[in-house]
């Protein structure tokens, strides 16, 4: 609801609807109402028009937008009435006036925010654009380069940065509202038309045609195959063409495809599937609702490789003090300086810099070889090497030396929860914390509790996600957890693909124009083809440990591929030597060329083992590697590995470059339709039988047995004893 006040010649019109503000039906007509009143008393000078609770307004109410016609009418015609009115409107900014909740303060003469507030037009993010006239006014306000920069990315801007830009007229350190008071009192009486951004021209710039059309290269890049960025950049460039009245005839056009693509849908079910997850619980009843969080005012990390450099640099930003260890000097001084690298990066992107992370100060930051060092820390994050005996030996070594209560997280990327937690005399106080890399930018943590896993530590776990800008996602104990079980069977089929016939560009191009930002091939030459095959040989699937007769392309009597292994033989580990699926210039390269040797290697290959090169086409590709991928999904809701496929998709939009406007994996399986995916499961898991992840789980096919119901009610279909957890 909207309140309406009268107490002085200033009218207060306040946006009332917990917790941001969102601009719902019933808010929209109150406010509608609050401005015809003060138009119509005459004791009434100027409007202020504030939020609830220190926040302006987030917008549009998302969830409305299942009803567009009711909503699409309302708010743009109310913000050209705010503009329109004969007595000076005032937007007080406080928080946030995002979307639809800007566009509200655009149609005010003035806007004052609070230096703490922020403000953007993040429409595009939810797969929409600015549909109350945000697209017309805001190149008037800010011009087209500011704007379109604005509503292309959907960015959020501090009022500081908003002021430089001529978006906001004033920003104040104290009561806004009171601030917004005192200039409408000021203004009252003073011509309005100038204030009026839709009778304002868009501002020129040298050669607009030109600077647009090197904009749109740029924003085509960027969006990967998403719509909306692009309709964006139409909406603004309408601006620049036509009268308001048209570009706003244009830009509700634009709105209305968007609104009806698919893509706004699952860009939606992305955001609210983010916020879902924070309500975590698990198979035995913990859940956020009654689990609290412990402070966590020291923390460590053990070994700065890859992943502890990075998890060093987050906790640092979130500012964690904390102690860093390594093994001995030799690491340490090459772990210190390539965080101090890290650092100076990440102060030179952030406004005050080095002052605000003050990584320099030991109290903050402290590198040593000693472990006592830890004996007062809360949480420990352990990132050592990926091997098993070697993490039970530093977890049996922090149970002695940590005090009672500190927690004990690991960063391993499969390995099992229980057995590191049984090397410690506090199981309850060990617990996954699965980062991705780089740590200090991927979003994602994956949070593994174990058969003995406290709901405190849970909480507390969730809470360094929250105090690091992570999307936690809880989730239960198996090889792999949920995101790189699910990726095995994915990888696995593109291997398979190459044995069959295909290479790895064509392959990469496949998912890569699904939306991926990197395809598999390039994604295992970034990481390090001999990470995987480390882990094969620990697993006895290859090297010395294999025995003697084992088949080439076959273990425990299902397919394998040894086209890895052999590779790694051959000393190609991807980008770190210049050579792997790939060949890259140098060492460290990045960029792909496709490798002839690799193509006479393959056709050898499959001579030797007498394969049929087969022409593969890009729909088996696709099929094969994601319906496999979602398979392995549905088998993980089915053992209660994660509480719903909400959490499946947020772990690959935020871990696994999964393209968002397509909703996560289980997301797009639920638009592709199960009946399909079932049935394609079948058909290869017929010509591939010897393939486990082409068998479709039991689940997917309850699911279709039941009638494809929608992934709301997906969960309700699995019983209790379901659950291997
Ligand atoms: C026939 C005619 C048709 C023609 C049509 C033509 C024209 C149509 C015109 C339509 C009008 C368009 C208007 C406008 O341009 C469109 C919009 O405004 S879309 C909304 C844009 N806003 C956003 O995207 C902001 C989203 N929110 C956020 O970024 C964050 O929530 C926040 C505001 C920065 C706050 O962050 P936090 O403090 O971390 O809090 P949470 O994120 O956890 O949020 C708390 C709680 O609030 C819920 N929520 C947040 N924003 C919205 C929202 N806009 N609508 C609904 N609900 C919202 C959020 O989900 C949390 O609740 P929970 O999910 O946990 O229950
Ligand atoms: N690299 C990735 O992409 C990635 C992603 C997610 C999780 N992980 C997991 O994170 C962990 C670390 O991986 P990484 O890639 O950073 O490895 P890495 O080889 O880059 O670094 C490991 C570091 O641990 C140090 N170390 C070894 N023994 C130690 C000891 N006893 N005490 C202190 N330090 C010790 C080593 O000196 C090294 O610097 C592994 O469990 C891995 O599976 C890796």
């Amino acid at each position: 609801m909207a309140q309406y006040a009268r107490g002085s010649a200033v009218a207060v019109i306040r946006l009332r609807n917990p917790p941001v503000n969102a601009l719902s039906l019933a808010v929209l007509q109150t406010l509608e109402d609050g401005l015809k009143k003060a138009d119509a008393d005459p004791s009434v000078k100027a409007v202020m028009i504030c939020g609830e609770n220190g926040k302006f307004s987030a917008g549009a109410d998302i969830r409305g937008f299942s009803s567009p016609k009711r909503l699409g009418g309302a708010l743009g015609p109310i913000v050209s009435l705010i503009e329109s009115s004969e007595k000076p409107v005032v937007a007080a900014i406080e928080g946030v006036a995002l979307g639809g909740g800007l566009e509200v303060a655009l149609g005010c003469h003035y806007r004052i925010a609070h230096v703490k507030a922020r403000m953007g037009l993040p429409e595009v993010t939810i797969g929409l654009l600015p549909g109350a006239e945000g697209t017309q006014r805001l190149p008037r306000l800010i011009g087209v380069p500011a704007a379109l920069d604005m509503i292309t990315t959907g960015k959020h801007i501090p009022a500081t940065e908003a002021l430089k830009l001529g978006l906001v007229d004033e920003i104040v350190e104290e009561n806004t509202i009171e601030a917004a008071i005192r200039l409408a009192n000021k203004v009252i009486g003073q011509p309005l038309g100038p204030r009026r951004l839709s009778l304002k021209p868009v501002p020129k710039v040298p050669n607009m045609e030109a600077f647009l059309d090197e904009a749109l290269v740029k924003v085509k890049r960027q969006a990967r195959g998403c719509l909306a960025p692009e309709l964006c950049f139409q909406a603004v460039r309408a601006a620049t063409q036509s009268p308001f009245a048209e570009g706003v005839r244009r830009e509700r056009e634009l709105f209305q495809v968007l609104l009806s693509s698919g893509q706004a849908q699952a860009l939606q079910y992305a955001f609210f599937a983010e916020r879902a997850v924070r309500r975590w619980a698990t198979p035995s009843g913990a859940s956020w609702s009654s689990a609290a969080p412990q402070p966590v005012r020291r923390a460590a990390v053990i070994g700065l490789g890859t992943m502890g450099q990075g998890i060093v640099t987050s906790l640092v930003k979130a500012n964690i003090p904390l102690v860093a260890l390594e093994q001995d000097l030799e690491n340490l001084n090459k772990g210190r300086k390539a965080v101090m690298l890290l650092l100076q990066r990440e102060a030179m992107k952030m406004e005050g810099g080095a002052q605000i992370l003050d990584f320099h100060n030991p109290a903050h930051l402290q590198f040593t070889v000693d472990f006592d060092l830890l004996r007062d820390v809360d949480l420990v994050i352990e990132a050592v090497f990926e091997n098993m005996a070697l993490k039970k030996e530093i977890f049996h070594k922090l149970s002695k030396i940590c005090k009672p209560g500190a927690l004990l997280c690991t960063n391993t990327s499969a390995l099992n929860i229980d057995e590191i937690a049984s090397a410690t005399n506090r199981p309850q106080q060990v617990i996954g914390t699965h980062f991705f890399s780089p740590a200090h930018v991927m979003r994602l943590l994956e949070i593994i509790y174990g058969r003995h896993t406290s709901p405190t530590a849970i909480a507390t776990a969730m809470q360094l996600a929250k105090a690091l800008k992570k999307v936690g996602v809880v989730v239960g104990n198996c090889f792999g957890f949920v995101g790189n079980r699910m990726m095995f069977p994915y990888v696995q089929q593109a291997v398979f693909l190459l044995e069959e016939g295909s290479r790895p560009e064509a392959v990469d191009q496949v998912l890569e124009d699904f939306g991926f930002k990197i395809g598999p091939f390039r994604m295992s030459d970034l990481a390090g083809l001999d990470v995987g095959w480390r882990s094969r040989k620990d697993q006895g699937l290859t090297g010395p440990s294999l025995p003697a007769g084992t088949p080439a392309r076959q273990r425990h009597g299902q397919r394998y591929s040894p086209l890895p292994d052999l590779l790694c033989e051959q000393g190609r580990f991807g980008q770190k030597t210049a050579r792997g699926w790939y060949l890259y210039e140098k060492a460290g390269g990045r960029t792909a060329t496709p490798d002839p040797w690799l193509h006479n290697f393959l056709s050898q290959y499959r001579d030797t083992h007498g394969i049929q090169t087969r022409f593969i086409d890009q729909e088996e590709i696709l099929e094969r590697c994601l319906f496999s991928l979602i398979n392995e999904g549905f088998a993980i809701l089915a053992e209660g590995i994660a509480s719903g496929p909400e959490h499946l998709d947020v772990i690959y939009i935020n871990g696994y470059g999964w393209p968002e406007h397509r909703g996560g994996p289980m997301f797009y399986a639920s638009t592709v339709g199960l009946p399909r995916v079932l049935a394609k499961l079948q058909k290869y898991s017929e010509a591939h039988p010897d393939v486990p992840g082409l068998r479709p789980s039991a689940f997917l096919k309850k699911l279709v047995a039941v009638g494809n119901p929608p992934l709301k009610e997906w969960m309700s279909y699995l019983s209790q004893q379901s659950s291997k957890l």
